[in-house]
């Protein structure tokens, strides 16, 4: 890649930072999520991190679970040298074993496996004033957790106390008497462990000492001060803006950092919504006060997308044909603004990367996979020589959704449903052409009006109205049609990963399409689609 990545004051050296090493468990980047819903800031890195090149100190270290048993000859180890931080180690299933291993190598397979529910019973000493109780503290003598793992300590190691059982797991939690090094069997980061969030407190705050300072209003601050470090005091900087969340507060985050020397483009490609294009100038420029370009290539879009019907294609033709617009939008603006008095060249270009895009990119996969980097419009840069600079890198969604908030977003734009880089161009399924919009672009404005009158906006992850490229026969007035079709489509989901389709209630679902039948010329049926993802995906395209 062409751009150089930004470096200066990370979180990771201004707040107390709990380490998460990832050893490919399905659930290490919720080990972050808990401890970030504490206040404290926590950041995952692969189980094959040096610690001589780890860059600052975490207050404590984490070692999550995995799909590999200790004793493999292909398993992944930590670096010893984590032994010698000097800092409070706490090891969850598989980290557990790992410890166990560092101190003894008494692990084996079970013949017992463990999945799901099972009760712990939490054991004390010397009358739980021993710093070996202290992951405990304040819990119930016997507390739910959920367990997944086939291997077990064949014997307790060296040093090592048991500080909690279940039926079937004499070590189900171990802690170490001369440092502070404890293991579970159990997962605390699940929510099917009520407590555990409370035990992951223990550790973070009670034995590692973690200040519980992350939050939205202080990272704004620190972030401002870091932007402005590292454009320093003429540099210039370009992003693409959608108008959808994630470019919408980077944008902002950096308007507050640097003023007027932030430049944004949003591309009209004429595929978005009912007057999108108007809507998101005025928020971002008049509301927002953001240096804001907007490039209407809509007749170059929809001329390369005449008679394509392959969805790939639409794609591909989108893809590029914004990144063509995007650089010769950039050379211009970069032309006319590079130079003057008050400011430098243009630098850095603005991307809206979200921290489950690092996580998938750094995330142990194994000794076989290949470690994917992460996609997020990386061919932007080529031959444009600009330094990348991604604010919300460390952020999760709701984390964005908050900071928005906190920088003045209105709400409706903070909760605003995603949309996708190619638009309407995957809604409107087969030939993309003007009509074909306008029908696509009446229907959705029903449907998402009745959706909000209804009040479900917020609880909907997403919603949207598609058009299938067929007619079907309807009778209007008396009169035979033979018009076309509108799909419905409403999910709910956490990661986009998995959605399962709304179960909106019949009166509701008579409305829309009422209305739609009604209101928009050229359609005569409605259809609400059910099709959960997986075997669906979201889009239709
Ligand atoms: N029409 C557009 N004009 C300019 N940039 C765009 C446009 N569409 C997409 N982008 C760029 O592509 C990036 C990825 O889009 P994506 O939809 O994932 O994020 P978003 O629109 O910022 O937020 P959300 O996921 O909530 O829609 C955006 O952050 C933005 O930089
Ligand atoms: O910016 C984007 N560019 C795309 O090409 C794209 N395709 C799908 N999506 C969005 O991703 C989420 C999952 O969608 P799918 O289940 O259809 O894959 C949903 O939120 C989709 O809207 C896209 N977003
Ligand atoms: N969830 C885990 O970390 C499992 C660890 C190990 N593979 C076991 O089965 O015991
Ligand atoms: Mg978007």
């Amino acid at each position: 890649m062409a751009a150089n990545t930004e470096t200066a004051i990370e979180p990771h050296k201004t707040f107390d930072t709990i380490l998460v090493l990832d050893f490919g468990s399905q659930y290490s980047h919720l080990i972050t999520r808990r401890l970030r819903e504490l206040n404290i800031y926590s950041e995952m890195l692969p189980c094959t991190q040096k610690i001589a090149e780890l860059p600052w100190k975490p207050k404590g270290v984490i070692l999550s679970g995995s799909p590999f048993s200790v004793y493999e000859e292909i398993a992944p180890h930590v670096d010893p040298a984590v032994f010698e931080l000097d800092v409070p180690i706490l090891g969850i299933c598989y980290g557990l074993q790992e410890l166990a291993w560092y101190h003894g190598k008494n692990v084996l397979a079970s013949e017992k496996k463990e999945y799901g529910h099972a009760f712990l019973d939490i054991h004390r000493h010397a009358g739980g004033e021993s710093h070996i109780d202290r992951l405990f503290q304040g819990i119930a003598d016997r507390i739910q957790v959920w367990m997944s793992h086939g291997d077990k300590l064949a014997k307790l190691p060296e040093g090592f106390e048991v500080i909690a059982t279940t039926g079937s797991a004499p070590f189900a939690g171990i802690a170490y008497t001369k440092k502070p090094y404890f293991g579970i069997q159990f997962h605390p980061e699940v929510t099917h462990t009520p407590q555990g969030t409370q035990i992951l407190a223990n550790f973070a705050v009670g034995i590692c000492h973690a200040k519980q300072e992350w939050s939205m209003e202080k990272f704004v601050d620190k972030e401002i001060e870091r932007i402005r470090a590292l454009v320093g005091e003429k540099g210039q900087v370009i992003g693409a803006v959608s108008g959808g969340v994630d470019s919408t507060v980077a944008a902002k985050l950096m308007h507050e950092a640097i003023g007027n020397r932030f430049h944004a483009v949003l591309v009209d490609n004429g595929v978005m919504r009912l007057n999108e294009a108007q809507q998101v100038q005025e928020t971002l420029q008049k509301g927002l006060g953001i240096n804001l370009t907007v490039v209407d290539a809509s007749e170059k879009f929809l001329g390369r997308l005449k008679g394509v019907t392959e969805p790939e294609k639409k794609r591909k033709i989108i893809g590029n044909t914004f990144i063509e617009v995007f650089q010769d939008t950039a050379k211009e603006i970069t032309a006319a603004a590079s130079g003057s008095a008050e400011a430098g060249p243009i630098e850095w270009l603005l991307q809206g990367t979200l921290y489950p895009d690092v996580i998938e990119s750094i995330s142990f996969k194994g000794p076989s996979a290949t470690i994917k980097t992460h996609h997020n419009v990386g061919g932007l840069l080529e031959g444009m020589h600009l330094k990348l600079i991604e604010p919300l890198r460390e952020l999760f969604k709701d984390e964005v959704r908050a900071l928005g908030t906190n920088l003045g977003i209105p709400e409706e734009l903070v909760w605003r449903h995603p949309f996708p880089g190619p638009g309407l161009a995957i809604r409107v399924l087969g030939e993309v052409n003007a009509e074909q919009l306008r029908i696509a672009r009446e229907a959705d404005v029903i449907f998402i009006e009745e959706i909000r009158a209804a009040g479900l906006y917020r609880k909907i992850s997403q919603a949207f109205a598609a058009l299938l490229p067929v007619k079907a026969v309807g009778v209007m007035g008396d009169k035979r049609m033979h018009e076309q079709v509108i799909a419905l489509r409403a999910v709910e989901t956490t990661d986009f990963m998995t959605a399962d389709w709304y179960p909106f209630d019949g009166e509701f679902l008579k409305r829309v399409s009422r209305r739609i039948v009604n209101e928009v010329n050229g359609v005569c049926r409605v259809l609400y689609d059910i099709t959960s993802k997986p075997p669906g995906t979201i889009e239709m395209e």
